[in-house]
């Protein structure tokens, strides 16, 4: 049974609020005045303001209990990317979904904000300046991407006008900021490792990095801009920082501004891509065996090596976005942010 909240309602749920963009997401929206709840299978902090329920999304009835009286829920919850846990990814990112959107609806909720992801159109070729309008990836390159797609496709078709229950997706792309728990960390084991020599293919390959700061204002402008008739009610936007930069000056900006050296030699993408998909073909049939984690999977040779920026000429359009932090100073305030990480520390 719907219990409807009233109007003008700034009680919100973040589910995956404990997470990278959730916490970034959580502490924008208490500057902006509304109260949080936090929704996580993990408490990872701490803040006046936020009331926290530990809780599986695959579970409805702890979810129903983290949405009592809130009229807006985002969904930034996900198992971590590198994983090849299939049947993870499938159980909380498609019938995890499915759970929130019922839990949603059975609390009365008005608005549902997904993050979903730029990658669920890309299928390891070159994208270039992709519009919303491009086909979902028919060989999507992994689990996380495949479920990511019909995570999004639950989630939009959800948006029922005539019930009051309205969804957006917002697609960022390569998230980097304070606290990643990923990229940079990523990146400097592999430095540490001395495997950052080389640069991949001619280097000129573009490639959005989005500073969290500006997807968190990608998903405040959908949620507030999402209401009856608005034109973003069951629609996905690409939110990035709308400044495609060659992935390897990303990358040597990064290393740098940590003190290790910037890759310099080439080597060509075909060689290093089929070596990768060997060794990931090496490590599916030596698996009863031994078990371990080659740094160069196919899937990061094609993040690395090719062409993958986006248009979000739809949320200017639509929404009124513009980014609020420029590539190059969400760079050195990452880098800043990174003291244990720096070479030597
Ligand atoms: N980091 C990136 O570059 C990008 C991330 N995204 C999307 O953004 C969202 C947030 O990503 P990050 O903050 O980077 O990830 P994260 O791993 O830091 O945060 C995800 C959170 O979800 C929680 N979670 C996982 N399974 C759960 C479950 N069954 N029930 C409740 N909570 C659960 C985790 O505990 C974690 O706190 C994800 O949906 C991801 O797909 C999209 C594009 C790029
Ligand atoms: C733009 C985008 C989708 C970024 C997502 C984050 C990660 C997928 C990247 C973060 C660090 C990257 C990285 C590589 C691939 C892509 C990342 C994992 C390499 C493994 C590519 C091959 C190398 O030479 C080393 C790179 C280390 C960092």
């Amino acid at each position: 049974m719907a219990t409807r909240v009233r109007p003008g309602n700034k009680r919100c749920a973040v589910i995956g609020g404990s997470g990278f963009l959730g916490r970034h997401l959580v502490e924008k929206l208490l500057d902006r005045g509304y109260s949080v709840s936090v929704f996580d299978i993990r408490q990872s902090y701490e803040l006046p303001g936020v009331v926290f329920h530990m809780g599986d999304l695959c579970d409805k009835q702890a979810l129903l209990t983290a949405l009592k009286d809130v009229s807006l829920v985002f969904h930034c919850a996900s198992p971590f990317p590198g994983s090849d846990d299939r049947a993870l990814f499938e159980r909380v990112n498609i019938q995890g979904t499915q759970t929130v959107i019922l839990a949603c609806i059975e609390a009365g909720v008005q608005k549902l904000v997904l993050t979903s992801s730029a990658s669920v159109v890309y299928e390891g070729t070159d994208i270039k300046n992709g519009r919303e309008d491009l086909p979902y990836a028919k060989k999507p390159i992994d689990y996380y991407t495949a479920t990511k797609i019909q995570q999004e496709k639950l989630v939009l078709e959800a948006c029922d006008q005539q019930k009051g229950f309205l969804t957006v997706a917002i697609r960022p792309h390569g998230i980097f900021g304070p606290r990643d728990p990923q990229l940079v960390p990523i990146l400097v084991d592999t430095a540490r490792r001395g495997k950052m020599k080389f640069i991949i293919g001619d280097g000129s390959n573009l490639v959005d990095f989005t500073f969290v700061e500006n997807v968190v204002h990608g998903h405040i402008l959908a949620a507030e801009t999402l209401k009856s008739n608005s034109p973003i009610c069951g629609k996905p936007y690409h939110i990035t920082n709308d400044e495609p930069v060659r992935f390897w000056d990303f990358m040597s900006e990064v290393l740098v501004g940590l003190g290790y050296a910037a890759p310099r030699y080439h080597l060509p993408y075909a060689l290093v891509y089929g070596l990768a998909l060997l060794l990931w073909l090496l490590t599916l049939v030596l698996r009863p065996f031994v078990s371990f984690k080659p740094t160069f999977t196919p899937m990061r040779v094609a993040l690395a090596g090719t062409h993958h920026y986006y248009s979000c000429e739809r949320a200017k359009e639509d929404m009124g976005y513009k980014p609020v932090v420029s590539l190059k100073e969400g760079i050195a305030r990452t880098v800043q942010s990174y003291p244990h990480l720096r070479r030597g520390a």
